[in-house]
C-alpha cells in the first residue's frame, strides 16, 4: 500500500531524508532530475525539440537540472525562465551549473508565440510548494503552454495544481505527470484528470523509514498489500469454511443482474450460494447458475418476502431489485432482521436514499457500493471533489460501514476515517452490469470471513484486475460484464502468486 501524503508531509519527508540519509539538498534534487530523465529518455528520442519552463523554487531547480542532463543526452533543449518570488539555493546552484551549456531565455511577457518551435514542453514552474493560485505572467504562460501543439510533461505535479486541496486559477494540462516517489491526492480526483494526464511515479530514494512511521489517512492500493490479505485454502477446509451467502437481486426484466452477481459470487470463492429471486427468474437462474440454490419469492415479478435468514453468513442485496412499495417493505425488514455485515448496492441504495429512516438500521460493518449518481442520492450534491471525499468519509462514519464510491479510482472509505484508492480497472468496465459483478465479489469475500474493510479493498482490487486482464484480451470497447467474471479466476491467481 502506498501512503498518500499532504504537501506539508512531503516537505517534511524531503527534509528528513536530507538530514538522516544524509544527503545534501542539491544531491537529492540531482537524484530527482536523473529519475525524471530516466523516464524521459526511454520514451522520446533526441530529435525532439524540448522547452523546459522553470520557476525559481525547487521545482524550477529540478527543471534546470533536467535541462542540463537532457543536453548531455543530446536533446536540443531550451530553458524558459519565469522570474518572481525568491530563488531557492538549489535553484541558484542549478542555474550556475547550466551556464554556457543550455540557452536560458527569461520570459517576462507572453506577447510572442513561445512554444511553436518545440515538440515537447516540460513544466517546472511550480511543484508541491504552490501556495496560491497561479496568476499574472505565470498564469498567462501556463495558458500558452496549454494551447500549444506539443506534448506536455509535468515535473512532480502540474503547475497550478494543489497537492491536497481545491485548486483554482490556471493549471497546466499535462499529457504525462512524472511524480517523485509518492502520488498526490489530487491525482485521484475526477476534476483533475485533464491536468494530470497519465501519471507515473519515479523513485528518488526518499526515506522509507520516515514514510513507514508517518501517519496518513489516504492510501493507494498495491498488489503486495492485496497479496497479504488473501488467505490460501488449507487441506481440511470444506464448503462450510467459506460461508453461505444469500443474494437478493433481480426483478422482471432485470434477472440478468442477479445472474451476474451470482456468478461473480461463486467465482469469488463462496462455500454455498442461495439466490432469493421473484418467480419469473426461477428457470433462468436455475439454468445459468447450476451451482447455486434458489429460493423463490411469493411474487411473480419482484421482491416482497424474505426467506428465513438464520443460516446465512452474509447477504448481498440490491442489483436489479426495483423499488416497488412491497420491495421497500421487504428490504426494510431485511435490514431489521439481519444484523451481520452485508453488501448493499444499486436499488438497495436508492431505497435507502428515498427512505432515510432506514439508514439507522444498516448493520454496522456493511459495505455500500454507490456509483456517483447513487452516492448523490444518498448524500446530496457536493461542491467539489474534496467535498465529495469528505461526504464519503462522513457517511462511512455515520453508518459505521464501508462506503465504496465507484469510478476510475474507486475510493473505499472505512468507518475509522481511512480512504483507499484503487489502482486497477479501466474504462472498458464502463458498461452495464460490472457493478453487479462487484457486488457479487464483495459478498463472496464477506461470506468467507474477511473483515468488511479487507473484503472491500480486496474485492474492488480484484474486480479491476479482472477487468484489466479481460481488456488485454478483448479490448476495452467490446468488454462486457460477463468478461470480468470470466477473468476473475485469473485475477485471483495473479493476486495470490
Ligand atoms: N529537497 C527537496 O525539497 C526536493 C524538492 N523537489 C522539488 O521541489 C518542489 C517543491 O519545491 P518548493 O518547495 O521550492 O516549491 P515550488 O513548487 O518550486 O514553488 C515555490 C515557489 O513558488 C512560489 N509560489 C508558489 N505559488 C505561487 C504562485 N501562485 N504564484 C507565484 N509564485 C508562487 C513560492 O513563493 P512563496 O509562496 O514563498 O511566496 C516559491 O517561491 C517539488 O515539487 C519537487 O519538484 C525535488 O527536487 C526533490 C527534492
Ligand atoms: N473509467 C473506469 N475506470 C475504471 N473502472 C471503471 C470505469 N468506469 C466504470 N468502472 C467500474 O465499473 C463498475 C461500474 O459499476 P456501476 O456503475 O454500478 O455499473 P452497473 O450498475 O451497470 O452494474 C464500477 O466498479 C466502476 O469502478
Ligand atoms: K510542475
Amino acid at each position: 500500500m502506498i501512503k498518500i501524503l499532504s504537501a506539508q508531509q512531503i516537505r517534511a519527508l524531503d527534509a528528513y531524508t536530507i538530514q538522516h540519509e544524509p544527503i545534501s539538498s542539491i544531491d537529492l534534487m540531482e537524484r530527482a532530475c536523473r529519475a525524471f530523465v530516466g523516464w524521459f529518455t526511454e520514451r522520446f528520442d533526441e530529435t525532439q525539440k524540448v522547452a523546459i519552463v522553470c520557476g525559481t523554487g525547487n521545482n524550477g531547480g529540478d527543471g534546470l537540472g533536467i535541462a542540463r542532463l537532457l543536453k548531455m543526452w543530446g536533446y536540443p533543449v531550451s530553458v524558459l525562465l519565469i522570474r518572481g518570488g525568491t530563488d531557492t539555493e538549489d535553484f541558484k546552484t542549478n542555474l550556475e551549473r547550466l551556464k554556457g551549456k543550455v540557452e536560458v531565455i527569461e520570459i517576462a511577457s507572453t506577447d510572442s508565440d513561445l512554444f511553436s518551435r518545440y515538440d515537447i514542453v516540460i513544466d517546472a514552474i511550480f511543484g508541491s510548494g504552490l501556495s496560491r493560485p497561479a496568476e499574472g505572467i505565470q498564469a498567462a504562460i501556463i495558458q500558452q503552454m496549454n494551447q500549444a501543439d506539443v506534448i506536455r510533461i509535468a515535473v512532480d505535479i502540474p503547475s497550478g495544481l494543489q497537492t491536497d486541496k481545491l485548486s483554482q486559477g490556471e493549471i497546466f494540462k499535462a499529457d504525462f505527470t512524472i511524480s517523485f516517489q509518492l502520488p498526490k491526492l489530487a491525482f485521484f480526483l475526477p476534476a483533475n484528470h485533464a491536468s494530470v494526464g497519465e501519471w507515473c511515479l519515479v523513485d528518488i530514494g526518499l526515506s522509507k523509514a520516515f514514510i513507514k512511521e508517518i501517519s496518513s489517512s489516504h492510501f493507494y492500493l498495491t498488489s503486495k498489500y492485496i497479496r497479504r490479505i488473501l488467505k490460501p485454502r488449507s487441506k481440511f477446509d470444506h464448503k462450510g469454511t467459506y460461508g453461505h451467502a444469500l443474494l437478493i437481486a433481480g426483478s422482471y426484466g432485470k434477472i440478468g443482474a442477479a445472474v451476474l452477481s451470482g456468478r461473480a459470487l461463486l467465482h469469488a470463492g463462496v462455500g454455498l450460494l442461495t439466490l432469493h429471486i421473484p418467480q419469473c427468474g426461477y428457470s433462468i437462474v436455475q439454468t445459468s447458475l447450476i451451482e447455486a440454490m434458489v429460493d423463490v419469492d411469493a411474487h411473480e415479478h419482484f421482491l416482497t418476502t424474505l426467506p428465513s435468514l438464520d443460516k446465512y453468513t452474509t447477504v448481498g442485496v440490491g442489483p436489479g431489485l426495483g423499488q416497488d412499495a412491497l420491495t421497500i417493505k421487504a428490504f426494510g425488514k431485511l435490514l431489521e432482521d439481519f444484523r451481520k455485515p452485508m453488501v448493499i448496492d444499486a436499488d438497495g441504495l436508492n431505497i435507502l436514499s428515498a427512505n432515510r429512516e432506514l439508514l439507522r438500521t444498516v448493520s454496522p460493518g456493511s459495505i455500500l457500493t454507490p456509483h456517483p449518481k447513487e452516492f448523490e442520492r444518498l448524500v446530496g450534491k457536493w461542491s467539489d471533489d474534496f467535498d465529495r471525499l469528505e461526504k464519503q468519509k462522513a457517511l462511512a462514519k455515520q453508518l459505521k460501514s464501508v462506503v465504496v464510491l465507484k469510478g476510475a479510482y474507486t475510493s473505499i472509505a472505512s468507518p475509522d476515517g481511512m480512504v483507499y484508492f484503487n489502482s486497477t480497472g479501466n474504462p472498458g468496465m464502463a458498461t452495464g452490469g460490472t457493478g453487479d459483478v462487484l457486488t457479487g465479489i464483495l459478498t463472496g469475500l464477506l461470506a468467507q470471513g474477511y473483515s468488511s474493510v479487507d473484503a472491500a479493498v480486496t474485492g474492488v482490487y480484484l474486480h479491476g484486475l479482472a477487468g484489466d486482464l479481460a481488456a488485454r484480451e478483448k479490448g476495452m470497447i467490446s468488454l462486457i460484464a460477463s468478461d470480468v467474471i470470466d477473468f476473475l479466476p485469473a485475477a485471483f491467481k495473479k493476486a495470490m502468486a
